[in-house]
């Protein structure tokens, strides 16, 4: 199995691939790509650890070794959030980045899962599903919007509040990855009950969990560090399912039938083909059906741009 990771010098970047270097199968190959020159440097750093995962660093203006043969991009290149900043404030330097970035992975590994973590989400999976349409391989279910952080979160946040254990927590969170469009299923915890101000406080801090660290850091950035774990568990799930390992079930945002939007957070089976299953994401409570009605208009207004920034 050979990994890409796009972005590796960032603060995702670094993580991911130590990450990655550290829990990928024996015999994977990462590929470390970034425009800074330091690209390299990280790869030999990480080589020096004793795992079986061999890491190559390329830097500069392209991408194409750290691509070939990849089974899985996984994309963190571009600009993070400061505070006061929208996630869609990143839209005018990211859009840019992922189409390029896109365009290259169409052209050197056009079979490979690509995983989008560049914000903003929402939008940056719809910009690279019509470059990759565009060249003529785009594959709906190769492509994820990596939105594992809040489920993460979500996990975190729900053992902390009812003294669990959150390794035991389960969760699904669908829609999107940007405040409102985020909806952590609460209703569905199995052994816990949520009081109604539980639930609004508890889907208030998931929904904003991002500028939460936004503030915490003062303006040095967003989340890297949770985020890698979010990006390393969501990617050594896709490695798993493309080995054949069966029963690998994550939430991301995908291309599926549109019940809804186009791109929706949803609960998918992956296996040897990307997403083999689109999965019922269950029945909602009240208070979750008026927050999947209430994030419709923008999530399929953000699609609606990333759409438009490719095809004019
Ligand atoms: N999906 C999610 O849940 C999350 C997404 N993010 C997003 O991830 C992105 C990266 O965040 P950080 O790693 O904190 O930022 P960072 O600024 O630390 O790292 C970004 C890296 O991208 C590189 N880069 C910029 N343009 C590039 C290009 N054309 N080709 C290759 N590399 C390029 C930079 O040199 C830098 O090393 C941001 O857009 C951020 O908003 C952050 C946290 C969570
Ligand atoms: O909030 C941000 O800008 C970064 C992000 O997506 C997150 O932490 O969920």
């Amino acid at each position: 199995m050979k990994v890409a990771v796009l972005g590796a010098a960032g603060g995702i970047g670094q993580a991911l691939a130590l990450l990655l270097k550290l829990n990928l199968p024996a015999g994977s190959k990462l590929a470390l790509y970034d425009i800074a020159p330091v690209t390299p440097g990280v790869a030999a750093d990480i080589s020096h650890i004793p795992t079986a995962v061999e890491a190559t660093g390329f830097a500069g203006e392209d991408p194409t070794p750290a691509l070939e043969g990849a089974d899985l991009v996984l994309i963190s290149a571009g600009v993070a959030r400061k505070p006061g900043m929208d996630r869609a404030d990143l839209f005018n330097v990211n859009a840019g980045i992922i189409r390029n970035l896109v365009g290259k992975v169409a052209e050197v590994a056009p079979t490979a899962c690509i995983g989008v973590i560049t914000n903003p989400v929402n939008t940056t999976v719809a910009i690279a599903a019509e470059v990759l349409k565009a060249a003529g391989v785009y594959d709906k279910n190769k492509l994820f919007g990596v939105t594992t952080l809040d489920v993460i979160r979500s996990e975190t946040f729900i053992a902390e509040a009812k003294g669990l254990d959150p390794a035991q927590v389960k969760i699904n969170v669908i829609g999107g990855h940007s405040g409102v469009t985020i909806l952590p299923l609460l209703s569905q915890v199995e052994g816990v009950s949520f009081s109604e101000d539980e639930i609004a406080s508890l889907t208030h801090r998931i929904q904003n969990a991002g500028t939460e660290v936004v503030e915490a850091k003062a303006g040095a950035g967003s989340a890297t560090l949770s985020m890698a774990q979010a990006a390393c568990r969501f990617g050594l799930s896709v490695v798993r399912g493309l080995q054949g390992e069966q029963d690998v079930i994550e939430c991301a945002y995908v291309e599926g039938a549109g019940e809804h939007t186009r791109f929706f957070a949803q609960p998918v089976k992956l296996g040897k083909q990307g997403v083999e299953q689109i999965l019922p994401y269950g029945s909602l409570s009240e208070y979750e059906k008026g927050a999947l009605d209430g994030m419709l208009e923008t999530l399929s207004g953000d699609i609606s741009k990333g759409e438009a920034f490719v095809n004019g």
